[in-house]
């Protein structure tokens, strides 16, 4: 297909081009649906005015917004060739994106500086002016608006990733705060059907990427979190299965299946306290190698610098994204506590 050359898929062509400013590129599927290569990972896919949206949607889905997260990227990538070898029709407009394709090739969390905390208009901050990530948070931010006044239907996005560390939950989505919204049953059951059983519910807007589409586009999103980071190739796909057959139900346009064991109740947590990096001697009192989701009882210090401290409030908290390494200013981890079964 002209679209990637002569490379085999989409994934081998962003690879090939990681970084490269190419433009933009169309073409049509034998039964009209409409491809556009926006850019390098970049693909806008919609179909025939005439066929059916049944669950009236605009679906956009990112992955490799971290580099070496590469199980999503490869999901998603099999998908857009199911979707382009014809085996089966796509019913909604569909925006898929490969975030950071230079960290992919390097294998890295991010080359400069961490893109999913450059969204949310955070990329024209003085301190990354000049960088590509900054520029490639404001192209994909700038996508996604077009993409959303393109389709008025209603607005999703699942941004994919992996953990760094391991966890005691394998899968879980966190839900960007927009002050006055619930999370609505459909997507609930979305993430049961992804197998997906767990669900943080974020306190403030953040700079991520689906804080910025939940902010801004009014889609519902989520930051899913499908297991650990390994390197390309040695991910078992089986694993993913179930966000591969879900999203795949989804951009066929078929009805939700019905909730079923195991995957019949969401746990919810809500973050009660984000922990950054204040700059300040700060010491965090957590070992570097702690699995997400693991409990501490009430009292325990959990950082403290040379002004302040942290101790976990009067019922038992849990951390997630324990990662001491940032930079002055961004998260170390989050303190969670469970908030009920739904
Ligand atoms: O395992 C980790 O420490 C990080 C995994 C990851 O990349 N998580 C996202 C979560 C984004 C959100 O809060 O919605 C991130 O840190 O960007
Ligand atoms: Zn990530």
């Amino acid at each position: 297909m002209s679209l990637f050359g002569s490379h085999p898929d989409w994934l081998s062509h962003t690879l090939d081009h990681a970084g490269v400013d190419l433009p933009e590129i169309k073409t049509h599927l034998p039964d009209g649906t409409r491809v556009s290569r926006k850019a390098v990972g970049v693909l806008d896919i919609v179909p025939p005015a005439s066929r059916a949206n049944p669950n009236a949607e605009a679906i956009i889905v990112s992955a490799g917004v971290h580099g070496n997260e590469t199980a999503p990227i490869e999901v998603l990538n099999g998908l857009v060739i199911e979707l382009l070898e014809g085996a089966w029709e796509l019913s909604c407009p569909v925006l898929l994106v490969l975030g950071n394709p230079p960290a992919m090739v390097a294998g890295d969390r991010f080359m400069e500086v961490n893109l999913n905390r450059l969204f949310h208009g955070a990329h024209g901050r003085s301190e990354y002016a000049g960088l590509a990530e900054a520029q490639r948070a404001q192209f994909l931010e700038e996508a996604c608006r077009q993409f959303a006044m393109a389709n008025p239907q209603a607005l999703r996005h699942y941004d994919l990733h992996t953990a760094i560390r391991p966890s005691h939950r394998e899968r879980f989505a966190l839900y960007p705060f927009v002050e006055g919204r619930q999370v609505p049953v459909s997507e609930r059951d979305f993430l049961l059907e992804a197998e997906v059983e767990t669900l943080l519910l974020q306190h403030k807007a953040g700079t991520t990427f689906s804080s910025f589409s939940s902010s801004l586009l009014k889609a519902e999103s989520f930051t899913v979190e499908l297991g650990k980071v390994k390197p390309f190739g040695q991910n078992d796909l089986r694993r993913f299965d179930g966000i591969r057959d879900a999203l795949r139900r989804r951009f066929r346009g078929q009805p939700a299946p019905s909730r079923k064991p195991p995957f019949d109740h969401l746990t919810v947590f809500e973050v009660v306290h984000e922990i950054l990096n204040t700059g300040k001697n700060f010491r965090f009192h957590i070992p570097d190698d702690v699995a997400n989701f693991t409990e501490y009882q009430p009292g325990t210090l959990i950082w403290e610098d040379d002004e302040t401290s942290y101790r976990v409030g009067h019922s038992p908290e849990a951390i997630v994204f324990p990662n001491p390494e940032v930079p002055v200013g961004q998260r170390v981890g989050l303190m969670i506590r469970e908030g009920g079964v739904r």
